[in-house]
């Protein structure tokens, strides 16, 4: 079932267009994350879901209830069943970390909202600092407050603008996993934004790719790394490139050799294409590669850098420099790799960047 139905939104500021058409169905129960870089649109569209801006062009519906159309019907956001988490918690200072909690039920009467939102803040982990006021908490458990005050009301549906980007990293971690797990035990949807990958990928059900205000590729995490439609949505994704490569008569020629086109390039014409790897197609020379066609190639290594629990390798690989666990042990300065040849992408040579965004 559909919950939100966004029909070529279409939003400017002035002289900005902001968004650009965009078309994206959630469905219930679905998280879905707004993955993209600095102003492509991302806040915009939330904005439009809250409520909190107006269409210029297109229709939003909700729960098969249209709540915005331009020029035309409009739901004010304390009538659209709404939750939401900022970047910034926006918990009140005054009251305790209870009473804000209990804050959107105030309806209920005093006792039944605190009771509520006493087993809210325990589903969140922080039912001993209930009575603590927001300045006695953490960053993280601040944002657990505003995660709880979201949920309290059982909202039909939770937006989050970037809610983990004030916090360290493991933090960041534990939250996002804690946010996915509560929003899938309450059976709730919702619209996450972020410009971070490995949060995207490790927390949607699917993953809206936006840059310069339009929706470039929507799909499940998994078909978004292995499948990248654009140059721009594997390198936002984490994919290496680009490498100058060419397909002639059923083989692929790349930098660092020639092999048979692999299955996954049927149907592209001969022709020059840009070519994008991710780091997980590139294995140390003596790991099973299994049958796959591979390229064996050499790497510059550059340095190696510590990264959490393993150390990296920065390493050049034919004028593209990236880095891999440092599993493997150079020689004379160079590592011996495998590139499987069916883990490779090729885009249109010109879409390097965000040329791509625009056709
Ligand atoms: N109130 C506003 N007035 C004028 N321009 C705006 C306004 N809000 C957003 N914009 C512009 O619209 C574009 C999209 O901005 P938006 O905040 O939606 O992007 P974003 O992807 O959320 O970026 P970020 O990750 O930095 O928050 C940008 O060019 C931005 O400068």
């Amino acid at each position: 079932m559909t919950l939100l139905h966004i029909d070529s939104a279409h939003k400017r500021y002035g002289a900005i267009t902001a968004l650009h058409h965009v078309s994206l169905q959630l469905q219930a129960g679905e998280i879905l994350c707004l993955l993209g870089p600095s102003g492509s649109g991302k806040t915009t569209l939330l904005r439009l879901v809250a409520g909190l801006e107006r269409l210029d062009g297109g229709a939003m519906r909700l729960g098969g209830r249209v709540v915005d159309a331009a020029g035309g019907a409009w739901l004010p956001p304390e009538q659209r069943q709404l939750g939401m988490v900022f970047q910034d918690y926006a918990l009140w200072p005054h009251l305790t970390a209870l009473d804000n909690v209990a804050l959107p039920l105030h309806r209920l009467g005093r006792g039944a909202s605190r009771e509520r939102a006493r087993h809210m803040l325990g589903q969140v982990g922080l039912g001993e600092l209930a009575e603590r006021h927001p300045h006695a908490l953490s960053g993280g458990q601040q944002q657990r407050v505003a995660l709880a005050r979201a949920l309290v009301g059982k909202p039909r549906l939770l937006l989050c603008d970037e809610p983990l980007s004030n916090l360290d990293a493991g933090l960041r971690e534990e939250l996002r996993d804690l946010i996915g797990e509560v929003v899938r035990e309450h059976g709730i949807s919702a619209l996450y934004i972020t410009h971070d990958h490995h949060e995207a990928l490790a927390l949607a059900d699917r993953v809206g790719v936006m840059a310069q205000g339009r929706l470039l590729q929507l799909s499940a995490p998994m078909d978004l790394l292995h499948k990248p439609q654009t140059a721009f949505v594997a390198r936002f994704t984490g994919a290496h490139g680009p490498w100058p490569a060419t397909l002639r008569a059923g083989r692929l020629h790349a930098p660092w050799g020639v092999v048979d086109a692999p299955p996954q390039l049927a149907g592209q014409v001969d022709g020059g294409y840009a070519l994008y790897l991710r780091a997980s197609a590139l294995r140390a020379d003596d790991a099973e590669n299994g049958a796959q066609a591979y390229w064996p190639v050499r790497a510059r290594v550059l340095g190696r850098r510590p990264a959490g629990e393993r150390d990296e390798w920065r390493v050049d690989l034919h004028g593209v420099q990236l880095r891999l666990p440092a599993t493997a042990r150079p020689a004379d300065g160079m590592l011996d790799l495998r590139i499987g040849a069916a883990q490779v992408f090729l885009f249109p040579e010109t879409s390097t960047t965000t040329e791509d965004v625009a056709a």
